[in-house]
């Protein structure tokens, strides 16, 4: 990928993660730069990929081509706005990886019709396993949208989306969903305790299941995935009653309330921040 000067305006979990994958990919340290208002987490953002940190998020911009906005959503106003007041934003490429802030809203934050890419990637980023979805408004060239996919791309797989609304259907099944994933894996973890099984063995016997499940997927890209369920399906066997117990519980209905819920949300902080 290019390499050009990187700010990251906020330094937490989502950008150590980004910056983790960039430095791990050869990109040089030295056109890295994070800021955020407290020092523990830039000495060790400093001390662990050799980046250029600083406190000041102006000082991070003013040395930067590329501007990633990932500070909290209900910060991103403050912060935005500060940024165009102290300085001359024109000529850099911004990318926000926040929640329900659409374009035009960050646009307006920055004082001007600036280049902005809306991106939402999620926790596996961390381990280079996550999966981002990327919005591009018609005034970002390919250039511009070459390096925000490259730079996402690091961490993970990537899908552009052609609405802008999309993005909120990302957060639905991609941003949020490792969370119903996790959420899920305690429920059984919990049964399977009830059931006799102390807390490790509970623990090890779900993530090596979901282990084993996701790769099964991965590596057959072409099988439906209700055909992979078939296939551990046996005829009048335990797992046809499992799966019968969800269905009659309205599985699917209960998934799709809550990627809406997901949806609705994002659009309220669209209208809120
Ligand atoms: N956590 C997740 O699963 C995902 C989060 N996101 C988005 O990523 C963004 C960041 O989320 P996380 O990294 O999880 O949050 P985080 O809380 O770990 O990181 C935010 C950082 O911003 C810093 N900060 C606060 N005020 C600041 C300021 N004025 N200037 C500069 N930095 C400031 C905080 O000290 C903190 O280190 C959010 O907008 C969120 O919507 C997107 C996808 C997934
Ligand atoms: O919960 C949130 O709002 C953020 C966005 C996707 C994951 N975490």
């Amino acid at each position: 990928m290019q390499h050009r000067n990187i700010a990251f305006i906020g330094a937490g979990n989502m950008t150590r993660s980004i910056i983790s994958g960039l430095v791990n990919n050869a990109y040089p340290a030295h056109l890295i730069t994070a800021s955020n208002p407290s020092i523990g987490k830039l000495s060790a953002l400093q001390a662990d990929f050799g980046i250029n940190v600083t406190q000041d998020n102006k000082e991070a911009v003013d040395a930067s081509d590329v501007v990633v906005l990932a500070v909290k959503p209900q910060l991103m106003e403050q912060v935005c706005e500060k940024l165009a007041q102290q300085q001359d934003l024109s000529g850099k490429l911004f990318v926000s990886i926040a929640a329900g802030i659409t374009t035009p809203r960050l646009q307006q934050m920055l004082g001007g019709t600036l280049p902005v890419v809306r991106t939402m990637p999620n926790t596996p980023s961390a381990l280079g396993k996550g999966m981002t979805g990327l919005f591009a408004d018609t005034n970002i060239d390919e250039v511009d949208k070459q390096y925000a996919a490259d730079l996402m791309g690091q961490v993970g797989e990537i899908a552009w989306v052609e609405k802008e609304s999309m993005i909120d259907g990302v957060i639905a099944a991609a941003g949020s969903s490792p969370a119903y994933f996790y959420l899920f894996l305690e429920a059984m973890q919990t049964e399977a305790e009830r059931q006799g099984f102390d807390h490790a063995t509970a623990r090890l016997m779900v993530q090596q299941a979901m282990l084993g499940a996701a790769e099964m997927v991965c590596q057959h890209p072409h099988l439906e995935l209700s055909e992979l369920r078939t296939q551990v399906t046996s005829k009048g066997g335990t797992t046809a009653k499992a799966i019968e117990s969800f269905q009659e519980q309205g599985l699917q209905q209960v998934v799709a309330n809550a990627m809406q819920a997901a949806v609705k949300r994002a659009e309220e902080m669209a209208k809120q921040f």
